[in-house]
């Protein structure tokens, strides 16, 4: 096997248990001569922020495949999915009181602080006809479009890169990161991950958070893989 590029999860993936950026998944990063493709829930300018620091070409996925972008001196593109997400937010607001994250600059969903009844509130979603989702990351609990997620903007952005969806191997820790596995040629799950990543993972690292990105990209290495 061989593959064409990575694409790496931010929370939980490259960051340590206190979600500072663990420094020695980044030093590997740096190493790789493949391109890194970010893949967060977070929003575009966390993404594209932080693939900067790290010293990565500015290609991320945000906003859990709402927002893409190739390049730094490129804009980003936005799905058109906030209002079918407001729709359910004003819904759920009757029952719950609700935290958004970062509102002002979250473009394509809704991102709540984790402190509400979630089994709650995706049973009384149901009886609803929105076309959202709710997913709990383990850092917040995304109000999202069923038709958007990180694996369709991975094929998004592939397309734009030249390269195919399964060209990548992708490396990540949550639920959020489902469809980035099932798109992807190859998922690897840090051992902190969820049982819903580590069930479609083909691999799972012994080590946890950036050590085991570490751990992922050494495996990819050994086999010479990437
Ligand atoms: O935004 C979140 O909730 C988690 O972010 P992540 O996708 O980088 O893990
Ligand atoms: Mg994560």
């Amino acid at each position: 096997m061989k593959f064409k590029a990575l694409v790496v999860d931010i929370d939980g993936t490259i960051t340590c248990a206190n979600r500072e950026l663990h420094l020695e998944a980044v030093k590997k990063m740096r190493t790789l001569k493949v391109p890194v493709v970010l893949a967060t829930g977070n929003i575009l300018c966390y993404a594209r922020t932080t693939s900067r620091l790290i010293g990565l070409g500015g290609a991320v996925i945000a906003e859990n495949g709402g927002a893409v972008t190739v390049r730094y001196d490129l804009n980003g593109i936005f799905e058109g999915s906030l209002e079918e997400c407001e729709k359910a937010f004003s819904f759920l607001s009757k029952h719950f009181k609700l935290t958004k994250l970062d509102p002002t600059y979250r473009k394509t969903e809704i991102a709540l602080r984790r402190d509400f009844d979630l089994e709650k509130a995706r049973a009384l979603l149901e009886t609803q006809p929105f076309d959202v989702e709710l997913v709990d990351t383990k850092y917040a609990i995304h109000v999202k479009s069923i038709k958007i997620n990180k694996g369709i903007g991975l094929q998004k952005l592939a397309g734009m890169m030249g390269l195919e969806a399964e060209d990548f191997v992708a490396i990540g820790d949550s639920a959020n990161d489902v469809e980035m596995f099932e798109a992807a040629g190859f998922g690897i799950a840090v051992a902190n991950g969820d049982d819903r990543i580590k069930e479609v993972a083909n691999y799972v690292t012994e080590a946890s958070f950036g050590d085991g990105a570490v751990e992922a990209i050494e495996f990819l290495e050994s086999n010479g893989w990437i």
